[in-house]
């Protein structure tokens, strides 16, 4: 299969390219560039030197569906909008990493992302992609809306809890915390070295645009879900991302019975790992991986269930989710090229 990557040159798309290397259904990788035509990848990133040393090309819709079957846009909101519809008009499949196709009304997007949205036909087309709960529909769908990070960890913390209706719906709390590769690769004032390092960060107070995202999935599974406080931070690390979710359980749940609910939702899930009773995960043991670890818990004294759930934004949180999702799109074992052990330390 032909692969194209638009966005190469952030971190998204060079971490796909560092996954694809080693899938075994993909012959040739594509980039395209909106900044650096003629430049060779290698340049931009030394580490792929020998690896890949191709040149990037020029954004040309007519030219991408004449070269490559599936094309990854890891752009920045706004980018996917333009190029999704006409690209798939032309036979290409499409896997967005942006949000510009996952929020299915567009007043909500245009309030939350302040920017025009994709048009509603390509929107409609786009399926959700977070294979642990959407795999039936991504496996027919010609292009996927690949999850946001935060969400990716949230919804797979909290989706045993409200598929089983044990929570009070109006006590979610959502305190997430993030890397700075999160953010890409184009410096900023809150996440260049002198701000961020030994720093702890709160951001986007109640206004961050993956509220709405976790909102709608929460809705499509329980139509009671309102609203959630969603609440983003970030630290000095730079990749990973843990969810910490709180909520006000309906009855008294024992620890095992909590434990046995999640055992038996991922049962068939390969990347998402539950931790035993009492064991929580952090960030590092799932680093650079495709896995989400969770440990959930439940609290006596306040009759909160406490989730606790980790991935690495880049993989699992983006570059990894999207390739599980090319492989559950084309009929291949969704962990193919994405069987690897997280590295540690
Ligand atoms: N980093 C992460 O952990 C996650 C990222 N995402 C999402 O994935 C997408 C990519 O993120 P990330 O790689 O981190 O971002 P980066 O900022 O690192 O890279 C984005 C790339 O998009 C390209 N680009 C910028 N403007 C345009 C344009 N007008 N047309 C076409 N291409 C453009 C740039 O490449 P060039 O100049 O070469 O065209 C740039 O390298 C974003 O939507 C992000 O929100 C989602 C989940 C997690
Ligand atoms: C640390 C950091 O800045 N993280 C980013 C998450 C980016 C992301 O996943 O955004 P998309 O929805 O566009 O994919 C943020 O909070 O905006």
């Amino acid at each position: 299969m032909k692969i194209g990557i638009v966005g190469a040159t952030g971190y998204g798309g060079a971490d796909l390219l560092r996954l694809l290397h080693q899938h075994p259904k993909v012959n040739e990788i594509i980039l395209y560039s909106s900044s650096q035509e003629g430049v060779h990848i290698h340049e931009s990133y030394p580490h792929l030197s020998t690896i890949y040393e191709q040149s990037l090309n020029e954004i040309n819709v007519e030219k991408i569906a004449k070269q490559v079957d599936i094309v990854f846009l890891a752009t920045p909101p706004g980018v996917s909008a333009e190029l999704s519809e006409p690209l798939v008009n032309l036979g290409v499949q499409v896997i967005d990493l942006s949000g510009d196709l996952r929020i299915k009304d567009t007043e909500i997007y245009q309030s939350w992302y302040k920017r025009e949205s994709a048009s509603q036909s390509i929107i409609d087309q786009a399926v959700y992609g977070l294979p642990e709960w959407n795999k039936e529909a991504i496996e027919k769908a010609k292009v996927v809306a690949n999850p946001g990070c935060y969400p990716t960890a949230t919804l797979l913390g909290l989706a045993p809890l409200i598929k089983a209706n044990l929570i009070e719906l109006d006590s979610i709390i959502v305190d997430a915390k993030s890397g700075t590769s999160g953010a890409g690769r184009s410096p900023s004032a809150i996440t260049h070295f002198s701000e961020m390092n030994e720093n702890f960060k709160a951001y986007q107070i109640n206004k961050h645009k993956h509220t709405p995202e976790i909102e709608q999935i929460l809705q499509q599974w329980d139509e009671g879900v309102e609203v959630i406080t969603f609440q983003p931070h970030l630290v000095p690390m730079v990749r990973g991302i843990m969810a910490t979710i709180y909520a006000k359980a309906k009855a008294p749940i024992t620890e095992s019975d909590l434990r046995k609910l999640y055992e038996e939702n991922y049962q068939q899930a390969p990347f998402v790992r539950v931790r035993p009773e009492g064991a929580f995960p952090a960030t590092k043991e799932v680093y650079g991986s495709n896995f989400c670890d969770i440990g959930v818990t439940y609290d006596k004294r306040t009759g909160r269930i406490t989730v606790v759930s980790v991935i690495d934004n880049v993989v699992k949180g983006a570059s990894g989710q999207a390739i599980q999702n090319l492989n559950i799109m084309n009929g291949w074992e969704e962990q193919t090229g994405l069987a690897f052990v997280p590295v540690y330390p």
